[in-house]
């Protein structure tokens, strides 16, 4: 990632990672991307039914979480009882069990990492920053993301974070809902709606990850997108945060909390 701290940490024995959800579509890619880094080391792969609690005392240093939403907060809990820093991209985290996991790592008290990040492509996440910059200045706000047909989410991760800052931003500058005059729809029509903020899922074979941030006023429309066509694009904020997450004791939310954006 340039510009950013992702240099190999030199000098030092490797970081061993152990990798959660290592068959996957992200597991794998995360797998091929450890064993390229010359300064970690690819520890154990889990999957479905292997027991998170025995990765203790293996030497373990961070683990990655690519799994489903329904698993990963066990995960989480599991891997900070076994004293590991996780990295963690899976999706359906809420401030639930957001909150859980601080008071978790705060009881636990050995100053234990964790970052949940929506989405690990620098594109992305320059794309939720810009987002919530733009959001004060325009009546209408909209998210359309886009995927592959095998997600099993929606809408994803990035677009309700994305919305959600969208819409903390829209309250702190006291601006109301975004005009709109529909009064009777299809169900569905107008999207999920996050915090305020309308949300539409597109699923078409052929995409990998994209989204796309709509802003409006009179006679001015303003479009962020960002686009991964390929999983190689999450590797470098995986690495990153993989090497530094261990510097960073207690919960972060989202990839950004770790680069210098300013
Ligand atoms: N933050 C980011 O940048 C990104 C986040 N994601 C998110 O990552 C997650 C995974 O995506 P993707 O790789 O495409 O999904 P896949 O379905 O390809 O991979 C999930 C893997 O996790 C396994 N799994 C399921 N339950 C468990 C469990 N309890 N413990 C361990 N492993 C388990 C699955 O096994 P099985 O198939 O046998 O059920 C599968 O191998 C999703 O939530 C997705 O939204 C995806 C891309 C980027
Ligand atoms: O499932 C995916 O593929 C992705 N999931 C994450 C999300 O839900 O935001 C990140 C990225 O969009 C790819």
């Amino acid at each position: 990632m340039p510009n950013r701290p992702n240099r190999p940490n030199t000098g030092a024995a490797p970081l061993m990672i152990a990798v959660l959800g290592a068959a996957g579509r992200m597991g794998s890619t995360v797998c091929d991307a450890v064993q390229g880094a010359p300064d970690l080391a690819l520890g154990p792969r889990l999957d479905v039914g292997d027991d998170v609690a025995a990765l203790a005392g293996r030497g373990v240093s961070v683990a990655v979480d690519f799994t489903v939403p329904s698993a990963t907060e066990a995960n989480v809990h599991a891997l900070i009882d076994a004293g590991i820093h996780a990295v963690v991209g899976t999706t359906g985290w809420t401030e639930d069990s957001l909150a859980r996991v601080r008071t978790h790592l705060a009881e636990d008290g050995r100053g234990l990492g964790v970052l949940v990040a929506p989405n690990f492509a620098l594109s992305a996440v320059l794309a939720m920053r810009f987002a919530a910059q733009a959001a004060r200045y325009f009546e209408s706000a909209e998210v359309i993301e886009l995927h592959h047909p095998n997600k099993v989410d929606a809408p994803s991760g990035t677009a309700m974070h994305t919305a959600r800052a969208i819409a903390a931003v829209r309250t702190q500058a006291g601006l109301g809902t975004g005009p709109d005059a529909t009064e009777s729809t299809l169900d569905g029509a107008r999207g999920a709606v996050v915090d305020g903020v309308h949300v539409h899922a597109v699923r078409l074979r052929g995409l990998v990850a994209h989204e796309e941030i709509l802003f409006g006023n009179p006679g001015e429309q303003l479009t962020i997108r960002t686009d991964s066509f390929e999983r190689s694009s999450f590797m470098p904020g995986v690495l990153l945060a993989t090497r530094t997450v261990a510097e960073r004791p207690g919960l972060t939310v989202g990839l950004d909390g770790y680069l210098d954006l300013g």
